[in-house]
């Protein structure tokens, strides 16, 4: 039996770190998508004993016979319960931490360890020790604010709930989960994400599990219809980094300056609201004008991410760069490096802006912004 599933990054268009505080964000999903085949062999079948993680852009694998998963990893038969998403504990990363140690992944693959924890844990609590091949690809890049964690998270249980439907209709189509599945779905997928954030807000896996456009408060999800055309440039300063570690200092700073941190989390939760306002506005106001409104509110919060120390030099040199050619931008996702947002206003032509990028040796694209969320294939 084979399933397939795909979900799609994200862009976080306000909003990102403070709405880890509470503040409201804004993001959409992006129409680069990471997908998952789960096999499962039938019984009579060689290799019926181990289950195998293929990362296929990355020509890395990853086994574990069945018996060496039951005997690191605790599980309490009488709580557990694929329907009821649990936080993996501690004790059990730690455990799990050994099973990934154990296979020796590249000095320079390392940042894969929490991604290979987070697909033990997710794959063991929804589908049992059941013996599989796993096959993952991406279209994202890891690491750089798009979101490629809670894709990889999204898309793994979308195809761990699928495989275990009775309706398992087939076709070469893409197909979405009913809301009863995407809302499990999405709580597995946020477990996975505390695993590889250490403290993700939602944003991430709530708009790659539902796709289109959300704002997003303390776990409020409010669906967003654009009434303007809405075109970002995407620009990588190829700069890795690793959001847990950015999302951490981002706490600590809080720690250490609770006033001052707060009234920050706050301006930025009135850029988030403003700027969804005007998204969705159908008053009269021209296209120019809201976008006018959307450069201000953009660069503002690009000012308040500065603040909490999440910039870096990469993203000032791609702010300064576009700056020249009249356009604004700021940083998408944790930063640290990363992606950079570009507001594309109506007609703006984007040949010399993206030459001079990719002379500094940054990788822009494009991508359609509001597409779909998760989606089975059978
Ligand atoms: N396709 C994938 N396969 C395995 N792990 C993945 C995959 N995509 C993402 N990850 C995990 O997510 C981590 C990157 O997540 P993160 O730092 O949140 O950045 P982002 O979500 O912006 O790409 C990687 O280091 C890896 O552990
Ligand atoms: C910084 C944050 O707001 C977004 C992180 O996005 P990404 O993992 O960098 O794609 C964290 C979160 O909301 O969980
Ligand atoms: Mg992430």
């Amino acid at each position: 039996m084979e399933v397939k599933a795909r979900a799609p990054g994200k862009i976080i268009l306000a909003g990102e770190h403070a709405v880890v505080h509470g503040s409201t964000a804004v993001a959409a999903a992006i129409d680069l998508y990471t997908y998952v085949t789960l096999r499962l062999p039938l019984q009579s079948a060689e290799n019926n004993d181990r289950l195998t993680l293929q990362l296929k852009d990355l020509s890395l694998e990853f086994s574990w016979s069945l018996a060496r998963l039951k005997e690191a990893i605790p599980c309490d038969s009488s709580t557990f319960s694929s329907s009821k998403p649990t936080s993996c504990s501690g004790e059990t990363l730690k455990s799990i931490a050994v099973l990934v140690e154990e296979q020796n992944i590249p000095e320079a693959k390392i940042w894969l360890s929490s991604g290979i924890s987070t697909f033990l844990w997710l794959y063991t609590n929804i589908l049992g020790f059941n013996p599989a091949t796993v096959i993952i690809t991406t279209e994202l890049p890891y690491g750089s604010g798009l979101g490629s964690s809670a894709a990889f998270c999204v898309a793994l249980t979308a195809a761990l709930i699928a495989s275990s439907s009775s309706d398992k209709t087939r076709g070469d189509a893409w197909s979405s989960l009913d809301e009863t599945n995407l809302e499990l779905l999405n709580k597995w997928a946020f477990e996975g994400e505390k695993i590889i954030h250490g403290k993700p807000s939602g944003i991430d896996n709530t708009v790659s599990a539902y796709g289109n456009m959300i704002k997003f408060c303390s776990g409020e999800i409010t669906r967003l219809q654009s009434n303007m055309p809405l075109r970002m440039l995407i620009t990588n300063t190829k700069v890795g980094r690793n959001t847990k570690a950015l999302v951490s200092g981002v706490s600590e700073r809080t720690v250490r300056h609770p006033d001052a941190m707060n009234s920050v989390f706050s301006a930025v939760d009135s850029i988030s609201k403003e700027l969804a306002t005007i998204i969705q506005s159908k008053d009269e106001n021209s296209v120019t004008e809201k976008e006018e409104r959307i450069k201000e509110l953009m660069e503002m919060n690009q000012g308040l991410l500065q603040s909490m120390g999440v910039s870096h030099s990469s993203i000032d040199t791609v702010i300064r760069t576009t700056l020249k050619h009249k356009l604004t931008s700021k940083l998408t996702g944790a930063g640290g490096g990363g992606c950079v947002l570009t507001l594309l206003p109506t007609r703006t032509v984007v040949d010399k802006v993206v030459e001079e990028l990719e002379s500094s040796g940054f990788q822009c694209f494009t991508a359609s912004i509001g597409g779909n969320g998760a989606q089975i294939c059978f």
